[in-house]
């Protein structure tokens, strides 16, 4: 990365990470590596378990069996927790200005205050954002608000950002400034878990794609072989647009 800092998180293993509730299981025992520098598509019908999937490898769900391991185990809970981010498809933001947000999660991770300063100007700058800085978050559009995400993100100079249907609700314009993003942060060495359901998407984003299917893993492929030659019937049926369940 350019923005250096040790690098010390990836890989992130996923060794039999299942999840049930209430007697039913949403997420079937998987494995899953991802590495430095990856962009990794998640893709599957609705309730397949994507979403699910990456709040687990986030730490915001703990899995009911298997383990999730950064850097084989070797990495402490405080850095697990400072050196990734998270962007959903519509944000949480605080109720204050929209720098006032990026500054407030640099203080939550521990940075000083006079870096904090000049590490959310930058990001405000990255995104386009510097003419907005001081509005308050909760009053601006939805593109400008995915965003302010996005920079807030950026300023955490993750290692790896996980992204769950972050276009989903946006325009054109603000969907090719999230990708636009997409490749800052790769070209910055971050590690990219993305989930979308835009098949034109994940195929100029992509350089694997996770399919899942009502909680199975079913394949994992390069994006060119998901596409033009997948493994499995159901992502050939899922490719061409045919609903599989
Ligand atoms: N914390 C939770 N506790 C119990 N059930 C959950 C929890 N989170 C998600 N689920 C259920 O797990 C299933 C998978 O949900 P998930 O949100 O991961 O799907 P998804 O693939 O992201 O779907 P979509 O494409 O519709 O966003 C759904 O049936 C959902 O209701």
């Amino acid at each position: 990365m350019s923005r250096a800092e040790p690098l010390s998180l990836l890989p992130l293993e996923l060794e039999g990470v299942a999840f049930r509730h209430r007697g039913q299981t949403l997420l079937h025992p998987l494995d899953l590596r991802l590495e430095r520098n990856g962009k990794t598509l998640i893709m599957g019908p609705n309730g397949a378990g994507k979403s699910l999937l990456m709040r687990i490898c986030h730490g915001l769900l703990s899995p009911t069996a298997g383990t999730v391991r950064w850097r084989g185990g070797g990495a402490t809970p405080d850095t697990i927790r400072r050196r990734q981010a998270m962007v959903f498809q519509r944000p949480v933001l605080l109720r204050r200005s929209a720098l006032a947000n990026v500054r407030h999660a640099l203080g939550a991770q521990g940075v000083p205050r006079r870096e904090r300063a000049r590490r959310a100007d930058e990001a405000m700058e990255q995104f386009g954002l510097q003419a907005i800085a001081h509005r308050p978050a909760r009053v601006l559009s939805g593109g400008e608000q995915q965003r302010l995400a996005l920079a807030r993100a950026w300023a955490l100079r993750p290692e790896i950002l996980f992204m769950d249907e972050p276009t989903a609700a946006l325009d054109p314009a603000a969907i090719r400034a999230v990708e636009e993003a997409v490749d800052a942060f790769h070209h910055n060495g971050t590690c990219i878990v993305m989930s979308t359901h835009d098949l034109g998407q994940a195929r100029r984003l992509a350089d694997d794609v996770v399919f899942l299917v009502n909680g199975t893993l079913v394949e994992r492929s390069p994006v060119q072989q998901f596409f033009e030659a997948p493994r499995s019937a159901q992502a050939a049926a899922f490719v061409r647009g045919d609903l599989v369940w």
